[in-house]
């Protein structure tokens, strides 16, 4: 793979590109980022990559998860801290309770843009452009706020080296430490329902790390965590500015994360995306709604995993609870039989959005926890390894989906809605999922 191919995607329909009101500083912008250093290194993808062929192997589980939206005043420590001990607590819920190696990855460091249903927005009988993330427009409803400005692209840039490095310090620099277990729950979720049990499976772990200690068994795994940062290819300039030839193999790397997916709303076969996916060696995601065909699975493999190559490929299935286990069946039959690997994971989000009577968009607990059943038993029935799951969620209090063990009514999502999206689960929801996962994953 060369750099001169690399722009094949510019001749392609390209769907949910930003209109960008001045070509100049858009072009200038973009030089701007084509200087700028790699975010991530090519062969950190690569060891993804083998992470990922483990879990196509059903030798271990993906956790994939981060906010819907990353935003630039979210770039401070307790954010990121927070949400980072959220994926950690889970990740120790689930390697502990499953007894299952889990490969975790963020929606983190780079999920600044988002592809919407409608180009525009009206409120009070004014119509502007919709928000498309803070890499290309603001979130306030103003004329000014709302136009996509290119500078926005080397502040994504910026924002999501500052998020990867604070990101980096923490998981090698100590606060990842098996041994701060309990560090991990305090604030907020420690009396919650799901926080106590998280405390008793802590202590459990605590047990088990002083048992080995007393053996002279102190392994340098337990010290730091392998963590990778992920989001949606959505803006092209943007990813094709940050794609890098690497020196070591010549091959083509989009270093502006680990791993990039391609979004439910832009993967058409013959269209930009997927052929720009199919030019970088990063793993890759795809998202797979209710209505792909067989045929699409399976162009799919041919277009981003023509070697068939375990862990290059990742399938998010979002599918929607009352559809997962109608739809999903047939895929999985045949991608399988066709002899490719891909990993399968479950977003159980996605397909489960409503607007609730208080007009807020939300999802119920309940739904997200019925996708996941549905995920696991179809993967039981058909004998294939349930490979993960990805959640869009965030480490604050925050009341944007309803249900779980702490529950969140329709009446309370008024009181801390801060998504700029879509609604994620909050911290004791996600900590209820994990344990939920981790029940039905022992089960299979
Ligand atoms: O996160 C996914 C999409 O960007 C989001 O669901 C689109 O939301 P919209 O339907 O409000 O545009
Ligand atoms: C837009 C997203 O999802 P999907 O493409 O599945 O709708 C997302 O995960 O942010």
């Amino acid at each position: 793979m060369t750099a001169s191919n690399l722009h094949t995607w510019q001749s392609l329909p390209a769907a949910q590109q930003p209109e960008w009101p001045d070509p100049e500083a858009l072009r200038s912008a973009l030089a701007e980022l084509t200087s700028y250093p790699p975010l991530v290194f090519a062969g950190e993808c690569d060891q993804l990559r083998a992470r990922l062929a483990a879990v196509a192997r059903g030798e271990a589980f993906l956790l994939q998860g981060g906010d819907c939206a990353e935003a630039f005043d979210g770039v401070s420590a307790d954010h990121i801290r927070n949400k980072l001990k959220t994926l950690l607590q889970m990740a120790a819920v689930l390697t502990y309770a499953a007894s299952v190696p889990v490969v975790k990855v963020g929606r983190i460091a780079g999920q600044y843009s988002k592809p919407r249903s409608k180009s525009t927005e009206t409120r009070d009988g004014v119509t502007l452009p919709v928000y498309r993330g803070d890499s290309v427009n603001g979130f306030e409803f103003t004329p000014e706020s709302r136009r996509p400005d290119p500078e926005r692209l080397k502040r994504m840039y910026h924002a999501s080296a500052s998020t990867l490095n604070l990101v980096r310090a923490f998981t090698t620099g100590g606060y990842a430490d098996l041994r701060q277990v309990h560090a991990w729950n305090q604030d907020f979720v420690r009396n919650s329902p799901a926080g106590q049990r998280y405390e008793r499976l802590a202590k459990e772990i605590d047990k088990a790390l002083s048992f080995m200690n007393a053996c002279g068994v102190a392994p340098e795994e337990f010290k730091t965590v392998e963590f990778y940062s992920s989001h949606e290819a959505l803006v092209l300039d943007y990813e094709t500015a940050m794609t890098r030839v690497d020196s070591r193999t010549g091959e083509l790397y989009d270093v502006s994360g680990h791993m990039v997916w391609i979004g439910e709303r832009t993967r058409q076969l013959d269209h930009a995306h997927i052929e720009f996916a199919s030019k970088v060696r990063n793993p890759i995601g795809v998202k797979l709604g209710p209505t792909t065909t067989v045929d699409e699975a399976l162009t799919l493999i041919e277009r981003l995993d023509p070697d068939r190559e375990p862990g290059r490929l990742t399938f998010i299935t979002r599918m929607g609870a009352g559809k997962v286990r109608d739809h999903l069946p047939l895929l999985l039959e045949k991608v399988t039989a066709s002899g490719a690997q891909p990993v399968w994971i479950c977003d159980p989000m996605h397909g489960n959005t409503f607007e609730a009577e208080t007009g807020h968009k939300t999802r119920r607990f309940d739904d997200v926890l019925d996708e996941v059943k549905g995920f696991f038993e179809v993967h039981r029935a058909l004998g294939t390894h349930p490979g993960g799951i990805h959640v869009e969620l965030t480490g604050d209090d925050v009341t944007e989906c309803v249900g779980g063990g702490d529950e969140v009514l329709v009446d309370d999502l008024h009181q801390r809605y801060e998504t700029a999206c879509d609604p994620r689960l909050n911290r004791s929801q996600s900590l209820d999922l994990a344990f939920l996962v981790a029940e039905m994953y022992r089960e299979l």
